[in-house]
């Protein structure tokens, strides 16, 4: 294992990631944000200057654990202080297990800006991957808005809210076509694009050569979009999610919500002629958001421009949840992987509402909808202990209680603030089921990804309806082969069960992964045996009540 050191400047630029020119947020001049490549194992070392203007910044790690780093996981008033304008901050944390991930910025809504980029993590050396692959192909999905993030944010929290709507393009590796379509001859009223050059927005080629294997890396790092993948006469053998392997099964079509990573297997079987259409659709939500399309080049081939005579393949409709259930119920953790612990220490029930309060519209867990303190957890709770904040003087609620009418808005649609930290003890074996609901509008129950830091868990299971804790709802779930992961989505109207070990401590987001619903408040924060934390790097802590901690010559207890 070895230490691989980066050098990390993040500024404002100006780019056109689908043709338009914006600002967005870059690295290094680059957008996406340059790929990290390591091997299991090693040490990842980022020193990053922060040279936006006037505004902080921190990056999160995706999917990687942080094993006795919490203050590395880079979420702004949870893990640390924001780096301010000119600041330097080194995250420094051992990458352990081989998959495919990606990072991100997780303050406010910088993800959305465009600050992100993938972090591929190889097997270790002497080790050997579960499959076997003569290429890689990495896809890192996102979408994007003509509008700031500043608007954005303004008109969320504005009175009465005005919602972000749909994203202008959807992007693969970061280049999009807003005002063109390079299937325009199969898209009514579509205008051609003129293809390559070295535009930002030029379209993406893959070359590949016939008759071998490869390995597609795709990850999905949008604000709001669920994708749906698939590639013109190929098809897709799933083989790993979220940095764990699963039991590889094969589709035509694949969903990847945001917060997901996978990797598949394609095979260059086809006739080599021909080139063949990569798109990605949207689902989940009704789209206004055209396909994003990228081509598979076969070599020798040397056209890479060289269109399909075929349309692209179509994205299944948008609402068609038993397709998105049966994929996602694929997902299995490979032969041979242990299974979880059989029963729970504790179980934490959360209902996902839509809610209103003073005039705006909220997001709420339990009907608190969470807001983060102005001293970031991770010091406070180790220098200072947990304080009641915002006047909330109990923990928030393990339970949304029986009876809840999941079909309907909320009969009382107000909801509050709140912290919403659970505590957790080590070694606790959690249960977490995620209930969906109605929201405000009659009949919308949307798709939520969530996503927890510090851990992957194993989804359990999926049911319809209310959770009840019954025999009924514990005959649903997978104790034998539950695939492991960080990111799982819960469909409308219904639950989705989780397990995993408390035994990293640290203080840990656990959110809705679509930007603008953690920035309405959707999520909690799992504080987990932060007294068996290590020494916190001051710089991680030297903000708000904490730095006032600091100079007071309190130093680490
Ligand atoms: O949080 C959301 O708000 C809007 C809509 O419900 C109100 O405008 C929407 O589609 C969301 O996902």
């Amino acid at each position: 294992a070895k230490a691989r050191h980066f050098k990390w400047e993040v500024s404002n630029m100006f780019w056109s990631p689908d043709c338009e020119e914006k600002v967005l947020i870059g690295i290094n001049g680059q957008f996406p944000g340059p790929t990290i490549r390591a091997k299991a194992g090693d040490t990842i070392v980022v020193e990053l200057k922060n040279a936006l203007h006037t505004e902080g910044v921190v990056i999160h790690w995706h999917g990687i654990r942080q094993i006795g780093t919490p203050w590395a996981d880079g979420t702004a008033a949870i893990s640390q202080c924001a780096i301010n304008p000119e600041e330097h901050f080194t995250y420094r944390f051992v990458v352990d297990k081989p998959g495919t991930y990606f990072y991100h910025g997780h303050y406010g809504m910088q993800r959305a800006a465009g600050l992100y980029g993938s972090l591929i993590v190889d097997v270790a050396d002497g080790e050997e991957e579960p499959f076997k692959y003569d290429g890689e192909l990495n896809l890192l999905l996102s979408d994007w808005y003509h509008e700031s993030i500043y608007n954005q944010m303004v008109g969320l929290s504005s009175k009465p809210m005005r919602w972000i709507g749909e994203p202008q393009s959807l992007l693969i590796n970061g280049r999009g076509q807003f005002n063109c379509s390079l299937a325009a001859a199969h898209t009514q009223g579509a205008k051609q694009c003129t293809g390559g050059g070295n535009k930002h927005c030029a379209p993406v080629v893959f070359p590949v050569l016939p008759n071998k294997t490869y390995r597609l890396r795709v990850a999905s790092t949008t604000s709001l979009a669920s994708l749906n993948l698939a590639i013109g006469n190929h098809k897709l053998t799933v083989v790993e999610a979220d940095g764990n392997y699963v039991e590889p099964f094969t589709v035509d079509d694949m969903d990847i919500y945001s917060g997901d990573s996978y990797s598949v297997l394609l095979t260059t079987d086809q006739n080599p002629s021909s080139n063949y259409w990569i798109s990605i659709g949207v689902r989940g939500r009704n789209p206004k958001t055209a396909p994003a399309l990228a081509l598979l080049n076969y070599r020798p081939n040397n056209r890479a421009m060289k269109l399909p005579a075929v349309a692209p393949p179509a994205t299944p409709a948008w609402n068609d949840y038993a397709h998105s259930k049966a994929f996602t119920q694929r997902i299995l953790a490979r032969a041979g992987t242990p299974p979880p612990p059989a029963t729970s220490d504790r179980r934490i029930e959360l209902l996902n509402t839509q809610n209103k309060m003073d005039g705006g519209i909220k997001w709420s867990i339990n009907n608190a909808s969470m807001v983060l303190p102005a001293t970031p957890y991770l010091g406070s709770l180790k220098l200072l202990g947990l304080k009641p904040t915002l006047g909330a003087s109990a923990r928030p609620a393990e339970s949304f209680g029986r009876g809840y009418d999941v079909t309907r808005p909320p009969a009382n649609p107000n909801t509050t603030v709140g912290d919403n930290v659970y505590v957790l003890a080590h070694n606790a074996t959690v249960d977490v089921v995620l209930q969906n609901a109605n929201a405000l509008a009659h009949n919308v129950s949307e798709v939520h990804p969530w996503h927890l830091h510090g851990h992957d868990f194993w989804v359990l299971g999926y049911g319809e309806g209310a959770y009840n804790g019954d025999a009924a709802d514990a005959a649903r779930l997978n104790l034998r082969n539950p695939p492991l992961r960080n990111t799982a989505v819960i469909f409308p109207y219904g639950w989705t069960a989780l397990r995993f070990v408390a035994d990293n401590p640290g203080v840990w987001a656990f959110h809705c992964h679509i930007e603008p619903h953690l920035h309405m408040g959707m999520g909690v924060i799992f504080a987990e045996a932060v007294e068996r934390v290590g020494e916190v790097p001051k710089a991680a802590i030297s903000c708000g009540a904490t730095a006032t901690a600091l100079m007071a010559g309190g130093d680490h207890p």
